[in-house]
């Protein structure tokens, strides 16, 4: 970008800045190479004319507008053929070269499920004869696939799902069937108009005997008509809150019929005769979902990074109100409350990636570990991606609110595109595993865990600390990062300790186990989300400390700054928590107040290097209000003038029906 463009404002705001935007940009890419190949890719794709839309996205029908996500989405597969092919399932590790998506279309792909689903369902699921059949042609896109397990009548519930698969030995095929309403699939990405495979979750039926959910793999429409095959009813939901091109669809099978091997088979089987051969694990059929929550991670922390960028940017070119009286109207961007709006959000990113990384790399220990079958670390990992992808999903809707409620009335634009970034992050609390759903499976795991403290056994690394804080004393507060840290992980163990034992009040005689559950549920989640920030806490400060001593002291002050924002913002928000489990006293919270101010004060200077350190091109960003120079005014009117609306002066509907309202009025 030609700096003479640039607004005066963006232009004095880079000069402040006290480190090296490069080095950031790099840290977050994880090095010099994989910043030059995602530019790469990302510069090769985004000067593509045909990428280029005309007509903006919004302006289009429900049906043109996934026409052309289609278009330009197959323009894109093209191209990234060349950059993929060495991508294996070994090599692949959540990075930003993945972001490229956004610059073709705003909202959602239709082949995100294929890629973020079908793909690491049959790679994880399949036995080696299936993935060798079916893998590559997936990877180079000969067959296109989705991931159809929610019902309508059935989401979180999975053994609940109707879907039915009944063995025919005779023919050695399953037969599938939707036996009513409530069991169409709901939902899928990219089910009703784009794949033409998908795995499909059913319940299995053989002999007589019904052994659960389990994954299949279903052809639905004929290869090169693309016409639905017989017995295959298939459609779409209609229009959302936000994922409008993501063509989410419904299915329903009627007597229809696949072969025995199109049972993903790497962990159950089912033998020519029907006998059914048990998996090891009967969750790692949940495989694909603990995968996904685990990337989940990154992609908020992309999203929030562009929500960031626009606010911050705009934030800076914008100016409103004066302070003093006779004085230049500030720039919002100096206002403390705005501040306190920013500078969390852009923190938060910092931190769901690098909690991100580090969930990766325990998942793929785990993973690795369930190969040569030791399942031991399963539950622990399953709840960690539980309460991390509930909670971070949360957070993250609450801060990309909060970014356009910083943008004032220009954020509710369309333009500006936090409306859309907040519904594609707003749809990540709900899938993949509902908020609460999701919290109480975590809780599951704490109660167990509290049976342990109490059986004074050894627990699993990431609730070790519970054993620490197992007495009734407050814990000694200290207003440092550690006395934090160790404050919300006091917080997380007295409330998972008042949750056990608000269901042992609850298990009155002739009370159920699962009634006095559901009546303490809400103390339950409140324990996992305790857990959970105390380890967002905890994973992010180490992590960031260890990163600032990779990089130049000026760098690694900032993310140092950033690090002990997100601990203190969080610190403030809970002193409720802290107040009841810690020694915490009104002078301390006073001191952290204080604290707070003054790392907003010391981040200020930097705040749009830091934002520019994400390194997001104009046409990933979206944004009227967010584009690297600022122009921010004539952005907001170039695109005012794209509305249709806008060709004509007298628009049809006068005539037809507002001159003879007036008429009428005059009679
Ligand atoms: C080869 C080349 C490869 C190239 C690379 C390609 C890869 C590309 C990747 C690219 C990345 C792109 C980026 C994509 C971004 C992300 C994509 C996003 C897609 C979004 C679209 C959305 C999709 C969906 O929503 S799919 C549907 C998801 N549905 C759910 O999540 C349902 C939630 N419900 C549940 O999970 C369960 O029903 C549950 C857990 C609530 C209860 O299950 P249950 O069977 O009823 O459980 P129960 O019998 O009570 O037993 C509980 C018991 O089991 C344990 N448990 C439960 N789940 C698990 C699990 N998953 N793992 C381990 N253990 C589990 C639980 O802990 C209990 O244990 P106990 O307490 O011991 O009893
Ligand atoms: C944008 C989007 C994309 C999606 N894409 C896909 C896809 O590609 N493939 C696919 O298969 N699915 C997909 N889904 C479906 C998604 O996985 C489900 O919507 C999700 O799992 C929640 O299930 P549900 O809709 O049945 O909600 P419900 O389970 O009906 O939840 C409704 C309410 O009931 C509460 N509740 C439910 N059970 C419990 C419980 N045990 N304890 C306490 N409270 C409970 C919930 O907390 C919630 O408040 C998608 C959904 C969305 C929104």
């Amino acid at each position: 970008m030609a700096e003479h463009n640039v607004c005066v404002e963006l232009v004095r705001e880079r000069q402040k800045c006290t480190f090296e935007v490069q080095e950031l940009i790099h840290l977050i890419d994880g090095g010099i190479t994989a910043t030059e190949e995602r530019r790469e890719v990302e510069n090769v794709v985004c000067t593509d004319p045909r990428i280029k839309d005309v007509v903006p996205e919004e302006y289009l029908s429900h049906k043109e507008r996934y026409e052309n996500a289609i278009r330009k989405n197959c323009i894109l597969q093209e191209i990234l053929k060349k950059y993929t092919e060495k991508r294996t399932w070994d090599n692949f590790r959540p990075s930003n070269k993945y972001r490229i998506s956004s610059g073709v279309v705003k909202d959602i792909s239709p082949f995100m499920l294929h890629t973020g689903m079908f793909i690491p369902t049959l790679v994880n699921q399949s036995d080696d004869e299936q993935k060798a059949k079916w893998v590559p042609k997936a990877m180079s896109m000969e067959i296109i696939g989705t991931y159809a397990q929610t019902e309508l009548g059935h989401g979180s519930f999975i053994r609940g799902l109707e879907t039915t698969a009944t063995y025919d030995p005779n023919t050695e095929e399953f037969v599938l069937n939707t036996p009513n309403l409530t069991s169409y699939k709901w939902w899928p990405g990219g089910l009703a108009h784009t794949a033409n495979h998908c795995i499909v979750v059913a319940q299995l039926y053989s002999k007589g005997q019904h052994y659960g959910v389990h994954p299949f793999f279903v052809q639905i429409r004929d290869i090169e008509t693309h016409v639905p095959l017989p017995g295959i009813k298939v459609g779409e939901i209609g229009p959302k809150l936000g994922f409008q091109t993501a063509n989410n669809g419904f299915l329903g099978f009627e007597n229809f019929r696949i072969p025995r091997r199109n049972m993903l088979m790497k962990n159950a089987q089912v033998l020519k005769d029907g006998t059914y051969i048990k998996s090891k694990n009967d969750k790692l059929t949940y495989g694909t979902m603990v995968f996904v929550r685990v990337i989940i991670l990154f992609d908020l922390a992309f999203e929030l990074s562009r929500a960031a960028t626009i606010a911050v940017r705009y934030s800076a070119v914008r100016h409103q109100s004066q302070l003093k009286a006779n004085e230049p109207e500030l720039q919002i961007i100096d206002y403390v409350t705005q501040q306190h709006k920013l500078f969390i959000g852009v923190s938060t990113s910092h931190v769901f990636r690098v909690v991100g990384l580090w969930l990766w790399n325990t998942y793929v220990k785990v993973n690795a570990d369930i190969g040569k079958g030791n399942m031991d670390q399963l539950p622990e990992l399953h709840a960690l991606a539980c309460c991390l992808k509930a909670v971070c999903s949360r957070d993250a809707a609450a801060r990309v609110e909060e970014f356009r409620l910083a943008c004032g009335g220009h954020g509710f634009m369309t333009s500006s595109n936090l409306p859309i970034i907040n519904g594609i992050v707003s749809a990540s609390i709900t899938y993949e595993g509902e908020f609460s759903v999701l919290m109480l499976q975590t809780a599951r795991f704490l109660m167990k865990a509290w049976n342990g403290v109490l059986a004074r056994k050894t627990l699993t690394p990431t609730v070790s600390y519970l054993s620490k804080f197992s007495n009734s004393d407050r814990v000694q507060w200290a207003n440092t990062t550690a006395g934090i840290i160790s404050g919300f992980q006091a917080a997380a163990a007295g409330k998972t300790k008042e949750a056990y034992a608000a269901i042992q009040s609850y298990l009155k005689p002739g009370t159920d186990y699962e009634d006095a559950w559901n009546s303490a549920s809400v103390q339950l989640v409140s324990a996992s989300e305790a857990h959970c920030r105390a380890i967002l806490c905890e994973i992010s400060w180490s992590e960031m400390q260890r990163l600032s001593k990779t990089v130049s002291p000026n760098l690694g002050k900032v993310l140092l700054e950033l690090a002990e924002l997100y601990l203190t913002y969080w610190s403030l928000e809970k002193r409720g928590d802290l107040l009841m489990y810690t020694t915490i006293s009104t002078a301390d919270i006073a001191k952290l107040q204080a604290r707070y101010e003054e790392l907003l004060a010391l981040i200020r200077p930097n705040a749009v290097g830091i934002v520019d350190g994400f390194d997001i091109r104009d046409e990933i960003l979206n944004s009227t209000l967010g584009a690297y120079d600022g122009r921010v005014y004539e952005r907001l009117m170039e695109e005012a003038k794209k509305s249709p609306l806008n060709a004509e002066p007298v628009n049809e509907s006068f005539h037809k029906y507002i001159k003879p309202l007036m008429l009428k009025a005059k009679l």
